[in-house]
């Protein structure tokens, strides 16, 4: 629709309906925004922006910033037909994706922050608003305020983007921060996380990584602008980080951090493609990504013109999130009010996703070995048939806490001495890094591979 300003001086100003579907953590700041600024707004727009209602489970429950009641309601398809502009903060894939279809069929415009929905079913969505000629915004869904989507989109569109790689995630940036900082439990650091509203609904999102999946399969879209899916991204999430794979990474000089990693790269059989994988990593104390603390978010974007840039901020949380949404709806807002043909994102390009095994990378590989001559030679060579060649490689002494023997433990007597091994490898290729560490594995003097983490920004 597109709505006139009115000639006559004291003319009331036009309206556009907005319609909030969700009024949880995000819901209810963008509720409070679209109230206390509604002044604001208004004259950003050149018309009020009209809350026409907000779909909710139950009308009558307590919410973060509470509305009048009468704008509550369970008729999600009777909201949707009356907006101008859809605001979808419910998150999952049902009934978000037939609300947010219904209204593009309408032809209305809709903002949403379901990372989760646009990593599984972005192009269907994306073809539909095209089709429809009206605008799927979606700023929100990665790294929360930050505004990352539409410099990729935008500023960006004349360069060739080679890698992009973020701490997408708040949540487990802030578990990994707590537990390396404060050296915090995991579950009290990730309890603090739900608490202030950085989770999602299903904690397990974030935690096991697939939330990072989800937005490195948006910012791979939107940097080489082909349709990536959630389903092609390699996710490991952090769930099995411990306190002594924080310690060895501190000794050694690292900070553990998720990433999510978007990368063009040329397979070994020469096709080229990009490598979309989100997993613990190592960073250096000294790298930009490292400095980054609690819930906040950034994303390191390489180009071949413009070089290094670094997006920083609040990567979640209600007001923060809601920012971004706001940001989208005042840009909509503004077009439907002055008139011009609506952009919604339409990834032309073909970029194959190729295997992780075809990603390179560094590894930090902490192994148990016999404390006897030769080992050190063992390892090396073990490490050197499969082509990759070592940087360090260090004996840490075992704490005393791990020379505490069961009785039945042969393994860990005086007559079998033990220490740590630590080896930093060069980058090679993923699939030579994984056959070597099975070989360690296979070595009689090594009683376990403790830990295996991949370094990047060395
Ligand atoms: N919380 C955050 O920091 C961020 C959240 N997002 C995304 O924003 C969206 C909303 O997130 P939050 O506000 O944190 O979630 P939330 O769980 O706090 O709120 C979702 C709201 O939608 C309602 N809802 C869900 N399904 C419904 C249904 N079938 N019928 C009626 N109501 C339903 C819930 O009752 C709840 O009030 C999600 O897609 C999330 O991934 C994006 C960036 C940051
Ligand atoms: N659960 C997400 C919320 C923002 O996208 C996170 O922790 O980053
Ligand atoms: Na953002």
């Amino acid at each position: 629709m597109t709505v006139t300003t009115p000639s006559a001086p004291h003319a009331p100003q036009p309206a556009l309906k907005i319609a909030l579907l969700g009024a949880g953590t995000v819901g209810s700041q963008v509720a409070r925004i679209l109230t206390e600024d509604a002044e604001m707004l208004a004259a950003r727009v050149g018309a009020r922006l009209e809350l026409a209602g907000v779909f909710v489970r139950n009308p009558d429950g307590r919410r973060d910033y509470q509305l009048p009641r009468e704008l509550y309601t369970t008729d999600a398809e009777a909201l949707v037909d009356s907006a101008d502009i859809v605001l979808e903060l419910m998150g999952g894939i049902e009934p978000a994706k037939s609300l947010i279809e219904r209204a593009i069929g309408n032809g209305s415009a809709v903002v949403t922050g379901n990372k989760a929905l646009l990593a599984q079913s972005g192009s269907e969505l994306f073809a539909a608003a095209a089709e429809a000629g009206t605008q799927l915004s979606f700023e929100a869904s990665v790294a929360g305020a930050i505004p990352i989507l539409r410099p990729l989109r935008d500023s960006l569109a004349g360069d060739t983007i080679t890698r992009v790689m973020g701490i997408a995630n708040g949540t487990t940036n802030y578990i990994l921060d707590q537990m390396d900082t404060t050296g915090a439990a995991f579950d009290d650091a990730l309890a603090d996380a739900q608490e202030l509203g950085y989770a999602e609904a299903d904690p397990t999102a974030d935690i096991e990584g697939h939330d990072a999946a989800a937005k490195a399969a948006i910012l791979a879209n939107l940097a080489f602008h082909a349709p990536f899916r959630i389903d092609e991204v390699y996710c490991e999430g952090i769930t099995r980080i411990t306190a002594a794979d924080n310690e060895a990474a501190s000794e050694a000089g690292y900070v553990i951090k998720l990433l999510a990693i978007a990368e063009r790269i040329t397979a070994g059989d020469g096709t080229a493609g990009a490598v979309l994988r989100v997993h613990p990593t190592l960073l250096p104390r000294e790298h930009p990504l490292a400095a980054v603390r609690g819930a906040f978010n950034a994303v390191f974007v390489e180009a071949q013109n413009a070089g290094e840039l670094m997006f920083y901020g609040p990567g979640a949380g209600g007001a923060p999130t809601a920012s971004a949404v706001m940001g989208d709806t005042v840009s909509i807002a503004r077009r439907l009010v002055r008139g011009g043909a609506g952009r919604t994102h339409t990834p032309r390009s073909v970029v194959p996703a190729l295997p992780v095994g075809e990603a390179r990378t560094s590894y930090m590989v902490v192994i148990r070995v016999a404390d006897r001559p030769g080992v050190l030679a063992a390892i090396a060579s073990a490490v050197a048939e499969h082509g990759v060649s070592i940087v360090s490689m260090r004996q840490v002494p075992l704490a005393e806490d791990d020379l505490v023997v069961e009785e039945s433990d042969e393994a860990y007597t005086d007559e079998a001495p033990e220490s740590l091994l630590r080896i930093i490898t060069h980058e090679a290729k993923e699939q030579n890094l994984a056959a070597t560490v099975a070989t360690i594995k296979e070595l009689d003097v090594v009683t376990e591979v403790v830990s295996v983490l991949r370094v990047e920004g060395n």
